[in-house]
C-alpha cells in the first residue's frame, strides 16, 4: 500500500489561453482534468498530490477558488509530457480539493478527496488547463451472500497484511473495520495498496462490483503472499545472525572454562615462555610460589584486558632478575694487584686499601665488610677503579646514578598499582647486571636529594645495611630480593652533603687529584694509547712531544682529574688522523708550537701574575668539590667612615673572618707601618670574585688579612705566593683541611710558594713527591710570618722572630 505523494504533470493543451477573466465558463458536464503519472485516485480515498507545472497550478487554483471538483486521470505513459486524450486512461475519479498549499521551497501541494468514477469522453480546448467532458458513473451495489463473503475475505486479508506491516499506523486497521459498503471496501483497499498503477487502474475501470472485489482480492492475496515470503526471508536472516552470535558467546565461555580447569592448551605463547623462565630463574621458594600464582592469574586474563600487559611486564621483571645467577668469586690478591696496576697509574695508598679490602673478603666471604666510598673530583678514576675491582674479582660491574634522586620511589620503586610503575634503580641495576653478586657502583651519593616523597637516603641505608639488605623490598616487586652478595661501592665529589648515618656506613677513600707529573704519566701510559685507537691511529703514526703534553696540561686544562686532558689529547690526535687520512703526512709529530693551530689559543695563562701584582690583592687557596682552586681576595678603600663591605657570595663564617682580619690588622698597624687614622677615614670593600660558587669557611683568614695589609700599606704582595689558614684575633694561624687539593691547585695555577699553617706541616706528606719538589712551602705560626714572606721589602719589627722555612 502506498501513501506517498505523486507528482502531477500538467501540460498546456493546444491553444490554451492564460487564465483570465475572459476564460470560457465550463459546461455542466465538464471537469477540470488533472493528468497524473503514478497515482490512481479512488472514490473514498484522501490523497496528497504534489503539483509541478504552472498550468496545473492555475487549474488547481481555479478549482480551489470556485470550489469545483477536479477529475484525476492516470497517464498511460508517465514519460509523455503533453498527453492527448489517447494518452490518458478513459476512467478517472472526481475529487474535491480539501487543501491547497505552497511550501516555503515553492512547491505546490493539494490534498484531494476522491468522490466518484467518471469516464472521460473528450478533452475541450480553449482553457488554460485541461478540461474534459465526462460521464459520472453512479453505483448502486446489490449486496448478496457472495458479495458479503468476498467482503469478509477482503477484510481478513487486509487485516493480515496490516499485521505484516509493522510500520502501518494503527488507525488504518480501525478505518478498515469501519467500512461497511463492499464497493467502498474494495476501492479503499486497492487505493491504499502497494500495487502498480496499471493494476490499480484496472480495478478502477471494473464497474461490476463482484468482479471488482475479486480483482481486489486477487491483488491483495498476491500482496499478502509477497509479504509473507519477505517476512520469512527476514526471519531466516535474523536467526542466522543470532546463531552466529550465540556461537561466539559459547566459544568465549568455553575458553574461560578451559582456562579455569587449567587446560592451557589455548594459553598464549607468553605464558608458556614465562612458565619456562620461572623454572629457570631458581627463585627462592616464597618468590616462586608468588610468581606461579601471578602467572595463573595472567593465563586466565583475557589478552585484551588492560591489566594483562601490566601483569606481563611484571612477570618479565620477576623472571629476569638474577635471583640465583652469580659469577664465581675468584679473589687472587696477586692478580688483583696486577689488574689495578695495569689500569691505574699511581694511587698507591688507594690500591693498597682496595687490596686489603679484597683480602678480608676472601678470608671471610660472609663477614660484614665496609662499603667503600671513593670521594674526589671528577675524572680522577673513581669509576675506573670500581671497574678494576669487578675485573679483579671476576664479577659483573653495574653503575647506578643517584645524582638528583629526590624521591624514595626512585630507589625503591613504585607500587604496581601506579600507571607506568617500574622497579627502583637498585633492582633495575640488578637486572642490568644479571648477576646477584655484581659490583654495584652507586654514583654521586653526595647528590642524593631529599624530597617530599620519603627520604631516599633512608632507602639507600637499607640497601647498604648488611643486616637488612638480604630481604630488600622493592615496592614494584612486592617480594624480597637478596642484595647481600652485592659488592657496593659509592662515589662522591664531596663528603659534606652526605647524610651522617650514610657516611658512618662507608669507608671513605679520598682521591684528591693528580699533579702535573702524574697527569703526564697517565696520559703517556693510558690516555694517548686509548685515544690513538679511538681515532684509528697506529703508534708509529703519531707522536706527542713532552713539551706539547705539558702545555696541554698547563695551558689547556685546569682540573684535578684527567678527563679534560683526555679530551684535549683526543682533539690533537683527531687533527693528526685527519692529516694522515688526507695524505698530507705519513707520520705526525705534535710539538708545543703546533697546539695553538690545532686547539686555538691557550685557555689558562698565568692569571695570578696578572691579577695579584697590585696592592690589595691576595691569592687564597680554596677547597672545592671538584678539587682545590685558587681564589683572589681583593680589597679596595674609599674615603668614608670606617665601614666594611663584603661582596662575592660570602658565607657567614667567611664574613666573620674578614671582620677578624680587619680587627687584627688594626692591632698590627704600627708594626706594619700603617697610619691608624686611615681606618677611620676609609670605607673598606672586600670582594672575592670568580664564579657564582658560594664561598665559606674560615680558611681564607690569612689571605683576608694579607689583602687588607697590602691595601692599607699600599704595597703589592708577592704574586707567586698563595696561602691558606684560619686566623685568631691574636694573630695565630690555625690549621685547615684539604691541604693536598689546595697545594695541587696552587701548582696548577703556576704558584711557586705556598703558605700553610704550621700545624698542617704533616699533611704536606700526602702531596706527591714531584709536586712537593716544585714548590716552596712556608709554614705560619702567626700572620706576621706571612707578612715577612709576602712583603719581603717591608721592614719587619725586630720583636717578631723569623720562622720562614722551606720544606
Ligand atoms: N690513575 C689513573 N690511571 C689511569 N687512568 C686514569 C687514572 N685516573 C683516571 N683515569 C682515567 O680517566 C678517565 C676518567 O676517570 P673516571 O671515569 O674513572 O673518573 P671518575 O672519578 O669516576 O669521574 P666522575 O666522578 O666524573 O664519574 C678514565 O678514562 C680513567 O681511566
Amino acid at each position: 500500500m502506498t501513501t506517498e505523494p505523486n507528482t502531477v504533470e500538467s501540460q498546456p493543451i493546444a491553444g490554451a489561453r492564460p487564465p483570465s477573466q475572459g476564460a470560457a465558463p465550463l459546461p455542466d458536464d465538464a471537469l477540470i482534468i488533472i493528468p497524473v503519472r503514478n497515482l490512481v485516485m479512488f472514490p473514498g480515498l484522501v490523497m496528497p498530490i504534489t503539483i509541478g507545472r504552472e498550468t496545473t497550478v492555475a487549474a488547481v487554483q481555479e478549482a480551489a477558488r470556485t470550489g469545483r471538483q477536479v477529475g484525476i486521470v492516470l497517464q498511460r505513459d508517465p514519460s509523455v509530457t503533453e498527453p492527448g486524450k489517447d494518452d490518458l486512461y478513459p476512467v478517472g475519479t472526481t475529487a474535491s480539493i480539501l487543501r491547497y498549499m505552497t511550501t516555503p521551497d515553492g512547491s505546490h501541494h493539494v490534498i484531494c478527496q476522491g468522490e466518484q468514477r467518471f469516464r472521460l469522453n473528450e478533452l475541450l480546448s480553449g482553457y488554460p488547463y485541461y478540461v474534459g467532458r465526462v460521464e459520472r458513473m453512479e453505483s448502486a451495489p446489490v449486496i448478496d451472500a457472495e458479495i458479503e463473503a468476498l467482503m469478509l475475505q477482503l477484510k481478513a486479508r487486509a487485516a493480515e497484511v496490516l499485521t505484516l506491516l509493522p510500520q502501518a499506523p494503527a488507525e488504518l486497521g480501525v478505518s478498515l473495520q469501519n467500512i461497511t459498503a463492499p464497493d467502498a471496501l474494495a476501492d479503499w483497499i486497492v487505493g491504499m495498496m502497494d500495487a502498480k498503477p496499471a493494476e490499480k487502474q484496472e480495478v478502477l475501470e471494473t464497474f461490476e462490483l463482484r468482479a471488482r472485489m475479486e480483482k481486489a482480492l486477487s491483488l491483495l492475496s498476491h500482496r499478502l503472499e509477497v509479504l509473507r515470503i519477505s517476512q520469512d526471508i527476514d526471519e531466516r536472516t535474523k536467526s542466522r545472525f543470532a546463531e552466529r552470535q550465540r556461537e561466539a558467546v559459547l566459544r568465549e565461555q568455553l575458553k574461560t572454562i578451559q582456562q579455569q580447569l587449567g587446560d592451557d592448551e589455548e594459553a598464549p605463547a607468553e605464558v608458556a615462555q614465562l612458565e619456562e623462565a620461572i623454572d629457570k630463574a631458581a627463585m627462592p621458594a616464597e618468590v616462586e610460589t608468588h610468581a606461579r600464582k601471578e602467572l595463573k592469574r595472567l593465563a586466565r586474563m583475557p589478552e585484551a584486558a588492560g591489566e594483562y600487559s601490566m601483569l606481563l611486564t611484571y612477570m618479565e621483571w620477576l623472571t629476569e632478575l638474577p635471583w640465583s645467577a652469580a659469577t664465581e668469586d675468584r679473589i687472587d690478591i696477586g692478580e688483583a694487584r696486577r689488574i689495578l696496576d695495569e689500569d691505574h697509574y699511581g694511587l698507591e695508598k688507594i690500591k693498597r686499601r682496595i687490596l686489603e679490602y679484597l683480602a678480608v673478603r676472601k678470608l671471610n666471604p660472609n663477614g660484614k665488610s665496609p662499603i667503600l666510598c671513593f670521594a674526589g673530583p671528577p675524572g680522577v678514576g673513581k669509576t675506573s677503579l670500581g671497574q678494576s675491582i669487578a675485573k679483579a674479582t671476576g664479577r659483573k660491574f653495574v653503575r647506578v646514578s643517584l645524582g638528583g634522586v629526590h624521591d624514595e620511589s626512585e630507589i625503591r620503586g613504585h607500587r604496581r598499582t601506579y600507571v607506568g610503575a617500574l622497579p627502583g634503580n637498585i633492582i633495575q641495576g640488578m637486572r642490568k647486571a644479571g648477576s646477584s653478586n655484581c659490583v654495584m657502583m652507586l654514583d654521586e651519593v653526595d647528590k642524593l636529594g631529599s624530597g617530599v616523597h620519603g627520604d631516599p637516603a633512608a632507602a639507600l641505608l637499607e640497601v647498604l645495611d648488611p643486616e637488612q639488605n638480604a630481604t630488600f623490598r622493592d615496592n614494584y616487586l612486592g617480594v624480597p630480593f637478596d642484595l647481600s652478595k652485592v659488592m657496593f661501592i659509592c662515589t662522591a665529589n664531596m663528603l659534606e652533603t652526605i647524610s651522617g648515618p650514610l657516611r658512618d656506613r662507608m669507608e671513605i677513600i679520598q682521591l684528591p687529584g693528580y699533579t702535573e707529573m702524574e697527569k703526564a704519566q697517565i696520559a703517556r701510559r693510558y690516555l694517548i694509547g686509548r685515544q690513538m685507537e679511538a681515532n684509528g691511529l697506529k703508534p708509529e703514526q703519531c707522536e706527542i712531544t713532552d713539551a706539547a703534553l705539558h702545555a696541554l696540561i698547563q695551558r689547556y686544562t685546569r682540573e684535578a682529574g684527567v678527563r679534560g686532558l683526555e679530551r684535549e689529547v683526543g682533539g690533537v690526535l683527531r687533527s693528526a688522523a685527519m692529516r694522515i687520512a688526507e695524505g698530507s703526512a705519513q707520520q705526525v709529530k705534535i710539538d708545543e708550537p703546533d697546539l695553538e693551530a690545532i686547539l686555538g689559543p691557550a685557555r689558562f695563562e698565568n692569571e695570578v701574575a696578572m691579577r695579584a701584582s697590585m696592592p690589595g690583592v691576595a691569592t687564597g687557596l680554596a677547597w672545592t668539590p671538584v678539587g682545590g682552586d685558587i681564589l683572589f681576595i681583593e680589597a679596595t678603600r674609599t674615603p668614608g667612615g670606617g665601614r666594611l663591605v663584603l661582596t662575592g657570595q660570602l658565607g657567614d663564617v667567611m664574613k666573620e673572618s674578614a671582620q677578624a682580619a680587619l680587627s687584627l690588622l688594626k692591632t698590627r698597624a704600627e708594626s706594619l707601618r700603617i697610619d691608624p687614622a686611615l681606618f677611620e677615614k676609609s670605607d673598606i670593600h672586600i670582594h672575592v670574585p670568580a664564579g657564582a660558587t658560594p664561598k665559606d669557611g674560615p680558611s681564607a683568614g690569612v689571605a683576608m688579612f694579607s689583602a687588607l695589609a697590602s691595601l692599607m700599606s699600599n704595597r703589592a704582595l708577592r704574586h707567586d705566593c698563595a696561602m691558606t689558614g684560619e686566623i685568631s684575633l691574636r694573630g695565630l694561624v690555625l690549621p685547615v683541611g684539604g691541604i693536598k687539593e689546595k697545594v695541587l691547585a696552587a701548582l696548577r695555577a703556576g704558584i711557586t710558594t705556598v703558605l700553610l699553617p704550621a700545624r698542617n706541616r704533616k699533611d704536606v706528606e700526602d702531596v706527591p713527591e714531584d709536586a712537593r719538589r716544585q714548590l716552596t712551602f712556608v709554614f705560619l705560626d702567626t700572620v706576621d710570618d706571612a707578612m715577612r714572606t709576602l712583603m719581603p721589602l717591608h721592614p719587619v719589627a725586630p720583636e717578631v722572630t723569623e720562622s720562614l722555612q722551606s720544606y
